[in-house]
């Protein structure tokens, strides 16, 4: 049996009150189990939380990195977009895709949000030869070893004033091992140095604990 922490309860009244899932939410989480996808969506409250970012940004255009099959982070981060608005969201694992564009489809969110299969590295430069409006939030959730390359590629294709959001990046703690040569831990502390060192990013990053655990987040505003 898993161990029952008060952060789940805190977790849970939070989310009751604050983020709690509507039907199609419920159903992509329900379809996503059914297909034997892995639990590593966001939290509802973490959810709730891209969405306000996204609002508060006034987002048009989004870039999402990783999708998943539930299209969970998806389905909140698009009911954020005006009717005219646009998702891409990057997946590399097709079954992940098939699943995700049904739960969005399903959201009635098929006409503002896209799922391009294969990995993101492939994607973007194709995207970025597209010309595309920048984007106004670039969510990054996917290979963490590749973390670095993803913030890089969202520099590229944002503007002055874009946010950029990093989701995972405590690991466990691991983030303070320098000497670590574990991907994830090399590709997230590369990540947080780049921004830390970039000439046209501001950011930070902060600790969370909650139903997905010991976990955190990096933001970066795009500087002129
Ligand atoms: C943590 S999950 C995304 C969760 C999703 N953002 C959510 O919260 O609902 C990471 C996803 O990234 C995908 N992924 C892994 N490596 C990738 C790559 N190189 N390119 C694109 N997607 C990748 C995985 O297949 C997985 O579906």
């Amino acid at each position: 049996m898993s161990e029952s922490h008060v952060w789940d309860e805190v977790d849970a009244y939070f989310t009751a009150h604050l983020a709690p899932d509507d039907e199609a939410l419920a159903a992509a989480l329900r379809d996503s189990d059914a297909a034997g996808l892995p639990h590593i969506n966001v939290a509802a409250n973490q959810g709730k939380l891209l969405q306000l970012l996204a609002q508060i940004q006034g987002a048009r255009h989004i870039l999402e990195i990783g999708t998943l099959g539930g299209g969970y982070s998806t389905i909140w981060l698009g009911r954020a977009l005006p009717a005219d608005g646009r998702l891409i969201s990057l997946e590399y694992d097709p079954k992940h895709a098939e699943v995700a564009v049904r739960n969005i489809a399903r959201a009635g969110l098929d006409k503002l949000v896209e799922v391009r299969v294969g990995p993101a590295l492939e994607s973007l430069p194709k995207l970025a030869d597209e010309n595309p409006p920048p984007f106004d939030l670039v969510f990054i959730d996917a290979d963490k070893a590749n973390n670095p390359h993803y913030v890089d590629w969202a520099v590229k294709l944002t503007s002055t004033g874009s946010l950029i959001v990093l989701d995972n990046v405590v690991r466990g703690g691991r983030v303070t091992d320098a000497d670590s040569t574990a991907p994830d831990v090399v590709g997230t502390r590369a990540a947080i140095e780049l921004i830390g060192s970039h000439p046209r990013l501001s950011g930070t990053a902060i600790q969370t604990v909650g139903t997905k655990g010991y976990d955190g987040f990096a933001l970066a505003r795009v500087l002129a």
